[in-house]
């Protein structure tokens, strides 16, 4: 069944039954060591994680690892530009379960990135960053603590599907002809636009189906977190992208509004009932003038529609929303992509969980571990219905690999996601606490230390952080 490779003789699979992961006492866990700076992180984390496995579970439990391979590693042990082999398809799909280091992708060229083809084969369509703030640790941010936000990020579609086409090929040049020609003329609300000849062209396919099972994620994720935190925000950039990216907006409320009806509100049905709740005798019309900005200058067609939305809330959740009983539902809002970059930094605290598409959590992702102290803090997750790989936010910092010296600590909280999906959150706690614990004693990698004030000096080496983390399992 494999080719370059032989799984463990000991251990057990994770199998999965309706999307949760059915877990035995040794687990057999492929991982990929990646590239660049994996070389430092990758054994830094293990040695962490089994730690913690050994110290909460005895010999109860612990994790069998299967080594497999891709990029740069896939190349030594497979031949040339087998940078993703089947063997490492294979033991990912038959185990359900991997945590990877970072693999490298070229700019402009060359092949495409390896980590979204993992992410695309396996369907594993939600990202999951959560970025949360570890007492102690620096960061260029004055409040860092009020950020606790979740990106959720559709993880396979959007530009990432990677269909494009380079400038001057004729396949561009044919496309460019049609929409130009055809396509575009006979759209009137496009008008007289055109493409530039001289275009490369990129395909941006967001579905309803797509972005529908992510946010029906997103908003369970949200049922399961402390009612303050209750809250599931569209992020897109609607306002330019209707048709994709707003879009998804409307699908992520249209799903929010049937499927999750009883336990959902948006954050427009809240203005709508509490203009009644403050005015029992409230006008449709003057509840509509509050709910949508500029009522007044609005054609009338619009004004009908506003209050038809008005009357239509009220007739239909009035009884089970109503009275505040709404405060006690998961809020859903939205938000356009800029304007949440900087309110991420002004009103971190208003925020939960970030639903967005492919490119725009991307971004988020490392803007928001930036706050909570930067990409050494930044862990993920990769899931889909029968599978699940975990990896850090960030790359694989090339200038940093075989020194020693970067921070292992994204990947490392990304096996505290992994144990937490596992089951096993003893083991997650410990780490949480000896990593948290060593950060409060300054005992930090380059990258935390001199963000510190005065700067520690010296900062820990890769490896010296983990055995830290380790030595403070007990503080
Ligand atoms: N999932 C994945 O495998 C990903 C892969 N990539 C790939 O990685 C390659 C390099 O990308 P690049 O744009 O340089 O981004 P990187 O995230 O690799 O690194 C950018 C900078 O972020 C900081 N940083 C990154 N990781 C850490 C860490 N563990 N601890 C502390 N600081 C860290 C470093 O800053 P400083 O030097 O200032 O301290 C580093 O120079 C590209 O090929 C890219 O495609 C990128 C993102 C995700
Ligand atoms: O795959 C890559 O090289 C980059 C991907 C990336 O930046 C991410 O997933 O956060
Ligand atoms: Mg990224």
């Amino acid at each position: 069944m494999y080719d370059r490779i032989t799984p463990p003789t000991i251990g057990e699979r994770i199998t999965f039954q309706d999307g949760e992961p059915i877990v035995p006492d040794t687990p057999i866990v492929p991982f990929i060591r990646g590239d660049g700076t994996g070389v430092d992180i990758w054994p830094a984390a293990q040695k962490v994680f089994d730690a913690a496995v050994a110290k909460a579970y005895g010999h109860h439990r612990h994790i069998v690892w299967f080594k497999i391979y891709a990029g740069d590693e896939a190349c030594e042990h497979y031949g040339a530009y087998q940078y993703l082999p089947e063997d490492t398809l294979t033991a990912i799909r038959e185990y359900g379960i991997a945590i990877k280091g970072p693999l490298t992708t070229p700019v402009g060229g060359g092949i495409r990135s390896l980590n979204v083809a993992l992410r695309q084969i396996n369907d594993l369509y939600a990202c999951v960053r959560p970025c949360t703030f570890y007492p102690g640790t620096p960061s260029p941010h004055k409040s860092p603590e009020k950020l606790d936000v979740i990106v959720y990020r559709e993880n396979t579609e959007d530009i990432y599907l990677g269909i494009e086409w380079r400038q001057g090929t004729e396949i561009a040049s044919k496309l460019i002809d049609l929409l130009n020609q055809d396509l575009i003329p006979a759209t009137p609300e496009h008008g007289r636009k055109q493409i530039r000849l001289d275009s490369g062209i990129g395909i941006k396919p967001i579905s309803k189906t797509g972005s529908q099972r992510l946010v029906r994620r997103a908003i369970k994720h949200a049922l399961r977190l402390p009612p303050h935190k209750q809250q599931v925000t569209l992020v897109h950039k609607g306002n330019i992208m209707k048709y994709t990216e707003g879009a998804f907006r409307d699908w992520g409320y249209e799903l929010a509004t049937t499927e999750f009806r009883q336990a959902c509100i948006t954050e427009r049905e809240s203005w709508i009932l509490s203009n009644r709740e403050a005015n029992p005798d409230i006008s449709l019309e003057e509840n509509a003038r509050r709910v949508e900005p500029g009522y007044d200058s609005l054609t009338p067609d619009r004004k009908a529609e506003v209050c038809e939305e008005v009357k239509l809330t009220l007739d239909t959740i009035w009884d089970s929303h109503g009275q505040g009983q709404w405060q006690t539902k998961v809020m859903v809002n939205d938000r356009i992509a800029d304007s949440i970059f900087q309110q991420l930094q002004t009103r971190p605290d208003e925020y939960s969980i970030l639903a967005t598409m492919n490119l725009n959590g991307d971004y988020l992702s490392d803007a928001a571990a930036a706050i909570v102290g930067g990409l050494g803090m930044g862990p993920g997750a990769n899931i889909g219905d029968t599978c699940a790989i975990f990896e850090a936010t960030h790359g694989t910092a090339p200038k940093h690999a075989g020194l020693d010296r970067i921070n292992p600590g994204s990947v490392i909280l990304s096996g505290v996601m992994m144990l937490e999906f596992m089951g096993w959150q003893e083991a997650a706690d410990l780490i949480k606490q000896g990593l948290g614990a060593a950060i409060s004693n300054r005992e930090v990698t380059y990258d935390l230390a001199r963000l510190m004030t005065p700067p520690a000096d010296p900062p820990l080496k890769c490896s010296e952080f983990a055995e830290a983390i380790i030595q403070h399992f007990d503080d």
